[in-house]
């Protein structure tokens, strides 16, 4: 254990009973002082118990993130394990160059981008239709990070929604396709398969099943097919004209991919455009990242108030809050985005890593979550550190009173954390209801609110294409420091390679094949199932 980091464990120890609202008595300015801006976001850790000298310590922390930062900006082979560059930042650059391995990728980032914007328009004007006519929809054929992006982002910006409808397909339960394929019209239905690897099991079996489904009805179900890919071959293989094949370098990470080709999808939805805009929000947060110094910039303080949580603090999960219903799939997307990137036991080395790794991350838009799960962030035993995000504004205007109210909502809940209600409030709420003293106190005690619960609130002005790229840039940063400081790799994902392994394997083995190498409650279940279907 480095000196820093057990100089925290030692501050926590020894300040672990004081209450977070005492630092706010403390510290007039403290609620000012505790902010962090940056080009219209507003982030707000205040109401944690992070104080002076714990702040220090942990800029201590971050003191390797400058270089590394710029090692990743610049195109060097960070992904170590995988032996590739980190460059999702180029998706979204405009200026040059950026170079890998002396060769600068912007001119084909662009050249790529600028095709996706050609065919978005063609298919949006009509010009480029299916063979009953106009696309009215887009089928996207994607999974993890070649699904969640997208998903995530249409929802996002549905206001801006004003080409064909989008659909996503990603489960390999047949469930899926049928139900999202119900109502389509495969005469002008577009569909786009999405992998980046494009060998990925549920996409390929579902591609497979929707070319059939067009194949009925289509003469020619290939015209309508594009792909999104870096294995070019592949998509030739498949059957997909080059004409609409969109590939990505190796150097995009699935879960960072969203800003390129994996963006198709929300590109036909929203127009070029808007996902230009969407595209310069992240560059806004780069530039941000790239330039504001350590206790000022927004990526690195999320992600400190995240290591005192999780690292020191010792707190396994945290929530994330948006009281924005459109951001309804943020959280599924960052569940991937954190957990799968800082999921990690050994540092980059391969040394154990001696601390806990990232992190679990969950949770739902409010207020729906507050008439859920909040009462055991309330009263429960864990403490449960929570990012709220809410919007100053709404995309409604006529419905302000209702952005008001979920602001309140927002607010309330932080303020409830944080204060809480203590045992002789409790009390003098049960006094005069006319109980016997002992049924009183009993009840009162149900209603105490522990408090001193640690959240932090990220306010945006709106949300729009803009302000969804900033925020996906911010998390994607947060996850870049988090995995800096924790010394491991952010961007490889081997963790979910041996249950794919064994699904190959497990296959054969429910239609009665070779039993060799699997223990017993797998071989007892399948035994059960096959019966159940009466394969056995
Ligand atoms: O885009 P694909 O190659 O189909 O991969 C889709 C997803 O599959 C995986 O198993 C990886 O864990 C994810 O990082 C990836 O996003």
């Amino acid at each position: 254990m480095t000196d820093t980091w057990r100089q925290l464990a030692d501050h926590r120890a020894a300040t672990g009973d004081r209450p977070i609202a005492a630092l706010f008595d403390g510290d007039p300015d403290r609620a000012r002082r505790c902010t962090v801006a940056a080009d219209g976001l507003w982030f707000d850790w205040s109401k944690t118990a992070i104080d002076d000298t714990a702040l220090d310590l942990l800029l201590a922390l971050a003191e390797g993130v400058p270089s590394r930062r710029e090692a990743m900006f610049t195109g060097e082979r960070i992904n170590e394990t995988e032996g590739r560059a980190v460059l999702h930042t180029a998706l979204r650059a405009t200026e040059g160059p950026i170079l890998v391995d002396g060769r600068d990728v912007l001119p084909e980032v662009h050249a790529t981008l600028d095709r996706m914007r050609r065919f978005a328009d063609r298919v949006r004007s009509g010009e480029i239709a299916g063979q009953g006519g106009r696309y009215t929809d887009v089928v996207n054929i994607g999974i993890g990070g070649s699904d969640l992006g997208p998903v995530m982002a249409a929802l996002a910006l549905a206001p801006w929604a004003d080409g064909p409808r989008l659909h996503f397909i990603s489960n390999v339960d047949g469930a899926d396709a049928t139900d999202t394929l119900k109502g389509l019209d495969p005469e002008r239905t577009l569909v786009i398969v999405s992998s980046k690897t494009f060998t990925t099991i549920e996409t390929m079996t579902n591609a497979e099943t929707v070319r059939r489904w067009m194949a009925g009805r289509v003469a020619d179900p290939a015209s309508q097919f594009a792909a999104v890919s870096s294995a070019l071959d592949r998509t030739a293989a498949f059957g997909i004209d080059p004409e609409r094949v969109f590939g990505f370098a190796d150097w995009v990470g699935g879960r960072y991919s969203v800003w390129g080709p994996i963006g198709l999808s929300l590109m036909l939805g929203i127009g070029p455009d808007r996902f230009d805009e969407f595209l310069a929000g992240g560059r806004a947060m780069d530039h941000h990242f790239r330039s504001a110094p350590l206790e000022g910039n927004l990526p690195v303080m999320l992600a400190l108030v995240g290591v005192w949580h999780h690292q020191v603090c010792g707190y396994p999960t945290r929530a994330v809050l948006p009281y924005a219903n459109r951001l309804l799939r943020l959280p599924a997307y960052l569940q991937q985005l954190e957990m799968e990137s800082n999921g990690k036991r050994v540092t980059m080395d391969g040394a154990d890593l001696d601390r806990p790794s990232g992190p679990i991350v969950w949770g739902e838009p409010g207020t729906n979550g507050q008439h859920a799960f909040y009462q055991l962030i309330h009263q429960g035993t864990q403490v449960v550190p929570c990012e709220f995000i809410v919007a100053a504004r709404g995309h409604e205007p006529d419905l302000d009173h209702q952005q008001k109210l979920l602001i309140a909502n927002c607010l309330a809940q932080s303020g409830a954390l944080l204060r809480g209600r203590s045992l002789e409030e409790a009390r003098a709420l049960m006094a005069g209801k006319g109980l016997p003293e002992a049924e009183a106190e009993r009840q009162a005690r149900h209603r105490v609110f522990p408090g001193n619960r640690p959240s932090t609130t990220l306010v945006i002005e709106a949300l729009t294409p803009f302000t969804l790229g900033q925020i996906v840039a911010l998390y994607e940063h947060r996850v870049f420091v988090e995995g800096v400081i924790l010394g491991i790799n952010s961007f490889d994902q081997w963790g979910v390679e041996l249950g794919k392994e064994l699904a190959l394997k497990l296959g054969p083995l429910l239609d009665g094949g070779d039993a060799d190498g699997q223990d017993a409650s797998t071989l007892a279940l399948v035994a059960h199932i096959r019966g159940v279907r009466g394969d056995g």
